[in-house]
């Protein structure tokens, strides 16, 4: 990815120590703190035969961690173009930056928005679509489990329309991993994100405490967004995350937001508001959110750009 903007490729390697401008304050920093990796966060093989059961485990997790990590057969290969590339001087929420450089671009509709993305490296765009193929089967299969855990009508999940959107981020080594963060805690603004990572880096805030994510070979990390916290009423957990550097390798992940449509409402399903459980979160279609809340904070106008609109 880093390669596609030539300017910014050399930024990175041999850096010996950190800038002052990527130092987070001691509040955010993780510090020299040992961060145990949680194997507990459920693994979940989606060819289990006993759909009941897969359910029950996406459920479950999604209420206690927020994160899971399913996993399946995929395909093995797997501004103004419409696509934003944030270096790792243009983004400083905190007042630092972060250790990375990312890219991002939505996805939808597929055959239109491909047009658009990166030329360079040159199968980019064959690659990356083929990739949200399957992406796009494997959302709709847990939003489809999620939708029967929750005990909503059929379709209440899967027949929303869905916008992907892509984030491609490159986390290079850094000197002092104790100071900086790739990227600090955010919640997602999706209904679920489906993430692939190639080596550990990421962590999930869980009763108050900082944990690690494993790397399971061959699954994915999905993570529950806020999107459907607010369509299941506060049943399932949007948890915050992070990503912590190392100073020995290179990371890459990338993470695809499964979202609602612009004009998409979202609010508590009306299966799970009574008067005993009466809705949390107000009625708002998915771009109000995104504007009234300044769902994606500095970045929001960047995506805006690039979220399709009817
Ligand atoms: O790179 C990662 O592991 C996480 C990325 C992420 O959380 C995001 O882009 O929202
Ligand atoms: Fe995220």
């Amino acid at each position: 990815m880093a390669a596609m903007i030539k300017n910014h490729e050399s930024k990175w390697y041999n850096v010996e120590s950190v800038p002052d401008c990527h130092i987070f304050g001691i509040e955010d920093r993780p510090g020299n703190e040992s961060i145990p990796l949680c194997d507990t966060i459920p693994i979940i093989d989606l060819a289990n035969s006993d759909t009941n059961q897969t359910v029950d485990k996406i459920i479950q997790a999604s209420q206690e961690y927020g994160f899971f990590q399913p996993f399946e057969e995929i395909s093995k290969e797997a501004n103004e173009n419409g696509w934003v590339y944030m270096g790792s001087n243009s983004f400083a929420p905190k007042g630092a930056y972060m250790w990375r450089d990312n890219l991002k671009h939505s996805c939808y509709p597929l055959e239109e928005t491909m047009k658009h993305w990166p030329q360079y490296p040159a199968r980019y765009r064959e690659v990356v679509a083929t990739y949200i193929k399957e992406i796009k089967r494997l959302s709709l299969r847990i939003l489809e489990a999620i939708c029967q855990g929750l005990g909503l009508e059929k379709g209440h999940l899967e027949g929303m329309s869905h916008v992907e959107f892509l984030t491609a981020s490159s986390y290079p080594p850094c000197p002092d991993p104790s100071l900086t963060l790739g990227l600090l805690g955010h919640l997602d603004h999706s209904l679920i994100t489906i993430l692939f990572q190639n080596l550990e880096g990421l962590q999930v805030l869980k009763d108050g405490k900082w944990i690690g994510v494993e790397v399971v070979p061959n699954a994915f990390v999905v993570n529950i967004g806020t999107q459907i916290q607010i369509i299941s009423n506060g049943k399932l957990t949007s948890a915050e995350h992070r990503v912590v550097t190392n100073s020995g390798k290179g990371r890459t992940s990338i993470a695809t937001f499964i979202n609602p449509m612009p004009d998409c409402i979202i609010e508590p399903a009306k299966l799970l508001v009574n008067e005993a459980n009466p809705p949390l979160y107000p009625s708002l279609s998915f771009k109000e959110f995104v504007n009234v809340s300044k769902a994606f904070g500095p970045f929001t106008d960047a995506v805006k750009t690039t979220v399709p609109s009817n």
